[in-house]
């Protein structure tokens, strides 16, 4: 059973470091998901490729529910995932990794939560509002955190992610304004990805790469081209850092995150 999975975003579709790699179906109350298992280390890792392996889902159209419920149904209780994003922040250049700490939701037309009450599909029928103070483990975030450091790459131990709904890109004003808010980086998968696996109680963080300035930043026009470029001239060093990590994830949750449900539902 994997205790940890990784969810790949735009320009990492395969677990290039896993072993013994199957495929299996997971049906779950929103469908069915594809997930590959494999073995790291010893560990059983399960990997999962956000927009599929040939980036065919939008990120407005994946379906994140399904994505974290089917983790939860194999096990799992610490997700990594990747994100390329943009930058507003002149520190954070292309190609550095940003461990996020924080993020700002603007998505619009989303699945926010497995919590619909009476027409939830799955017998989690009650009414959940959990805390989201701090959206991202930190327990996971000091693991990637060290092994950035260790690995000796260009990293930020914090940043501010803003989810815009895309799947264009923003316009300068957008950027202008995100940046007032206190932005970093913007992306578009961020969310509900994060919020979901709280809610399940599962441990999540997210390595953000800046493949290129936000609209307006950036001189040129922006590119999901750039982006995947990008993407494939860092996969090795994703791949090692997506590793070292995995080392450094205590076998104990002692985080906050394993209690999500106390108190959220007023009981
Ligand atoms: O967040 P990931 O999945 O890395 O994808 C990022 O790359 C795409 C834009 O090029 C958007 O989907 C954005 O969210
Ligand atoms: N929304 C958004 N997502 C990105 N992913 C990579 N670059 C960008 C960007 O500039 N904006």
């Amino acid at each position: 059973m994997p205790r940890i999975a990784i969810i790949g975003g735009s320009g990492v579709y395969d677990p290039k470091l896993l072993e013994n790699v199957r495929e299996e179906f997971v049906s779950t109350p929103y469908g069915r998901v594809r997930v590959k298992l494999g073995e790291y280390d010893g560990e059983e890792i399960a990997f999962l490729a956000r927009h599929g392996e040939g980036h065919s889902v939008p990120p407005h159209k994946i379906n994140y529910r399904a994505n974290i419920w089917a983790l939860y149904e194999l096990g799992v209780e610490r997700i990594l995932s990747t994100s390329a994003v943009g930058s507003l922040n002149e520190l954070m250049k292309p190609g550095d990794f940003v461990i996020l700490d924080q993020l700002m939701d603007f998505t619009k037309t989303r699945h926010y939560t497995f919590y619909d009450g009476e027409d939830s599909p799955h017998d989690r029928k009650f009414v959940a509002h959990v805390d989201f103070t701090d959206p991202y483990c930190p327990e996971l975030r000091k693991a990637l955190i060290t092994a950035a450091k260790e690995l000796g790459f260009t990293y930020h131990p914090t940043g501010t992610y803003a989810c815009m709904e895309g799947p264009r890109f923003e316009t300068k004003a957008e950027i202008r304004a995100l940046k007032i808010l206190g932005a970093d980086v913007v992306g578009m998968t961020q969310c509900p990805e994060a919020v979901l696996a709280r809610e399940l109680e599962m441990c999540y963080a997210s390595v953000a790469i800046v493949t290129n300035f936000a609209a307006g930043i950036s001189r040129e026009k922006l590119t999901h081209t750039e982006v995947v470029e990008l993407m494939a001239r860092k996969s090795e060093e994703i791949k090692y850092l997506l590793m070292k990590s995995i080392k450094y994830i205590p076998k104990e949750r002692h985080c906050a995150c394993k209690d999500a449900l106390k108190g959220a539902t007023g009981d």
